[in-house]
């Protein structure tokens, strides 16, 4: 089995990088898990207690699981990945039965941050995009898809997501064994990540 770890700052691309290099790869032989499934379970929380949570700090991550679901995932084990909801800010009920495959990604903001998960990767990737590029992907984004609102989002990046990424996640770009410059769609880098994948899949 081989291991690929995704890292970079909220809307660098890394679901797009993702999409992009799975696409061509052969079906059944690759799965994806995305840190945002492992974002703790705060039931015992309210909404507005929820809301208040710092969602960029690697405390919010259920680390533990997301480790031994990995070891479980390399010993040829199935997994049940929760399911979160960015809407609800929680886990939800749900659960996505994952089997083991040839290639596993891994891709989220601050898994690069976590000493055990990282030497479980086989390859460390870091997407790159400037931080003002981000801002406005991830502002497109939250609107469009995740019922966020302007100023919602703006305040969230003053408070959190900007020190956090100089904090956290920035810092583990020195972990990386290839950095993608993602200020465009970058399909060169692309092709490279996927030659590497399909040379351990034969
Ligand atoms: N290179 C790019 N140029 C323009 N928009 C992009 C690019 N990469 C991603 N996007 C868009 O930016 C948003 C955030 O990208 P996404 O892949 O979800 O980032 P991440 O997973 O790192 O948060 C998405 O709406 C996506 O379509
Ligand atoms: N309830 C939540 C939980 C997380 N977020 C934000 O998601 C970002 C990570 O996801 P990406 O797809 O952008 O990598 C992170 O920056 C959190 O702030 C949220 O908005 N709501």
């Amino acid at each position: 089995m081989l291991i690929i770890g995704i890292a970079g700052g909220t809307g660098s691309g890394k679901t797009t990088v993702v999409n992009q290099i799975v696409q061509e790869l052969p079906e059944g032989e690759v799965t994806v898990i995305s840190q945002d499934s492992y974002y703790r379970d705060n039931s015992h929380l309210s909404y507005d207690e929820r809301i208040k949570i710092n969602f960029d700090h690697p405390k919010s991550i259920d680390f533990e699981l997301l480790c031994k679901h990995l070891e479980q995932l390399k010993k040829g084990e199935t997994i049940e990945q929760p399911v979160y909801s960015f809407v609800k800010h929680n886990r939800t009920s749900d659960k996505v039965i994952t089997h083991p495959r040839k290639v596993v990604i891994v891709e989220g903001i601050l898994i690069l941050t976590h000493p055990e998960i990282r030497q479980l990767f086989d390859i460390k990737i870091f997407v790159h995009a400037d931080s003002d590029e981000r801002l406005i992907r991830r502002l497109k984004r939250d609107i469009a898809e995740r019922g966020r609102d302007l100023d919602e989002v703006l305040t969230r990046y003053q408070t959190t997501l900007k020190p956090m990424h100089q904090q956290f996640i920035e810092p583990t770009k020195e972990y990386a064994d290839i950095i993608i410059p993602y200020n465009r769609y970058n399909n060169v880098a692309i092709d490279i990540v996927r030659s590497i994948i399909n040379q351990r899949l034969v």
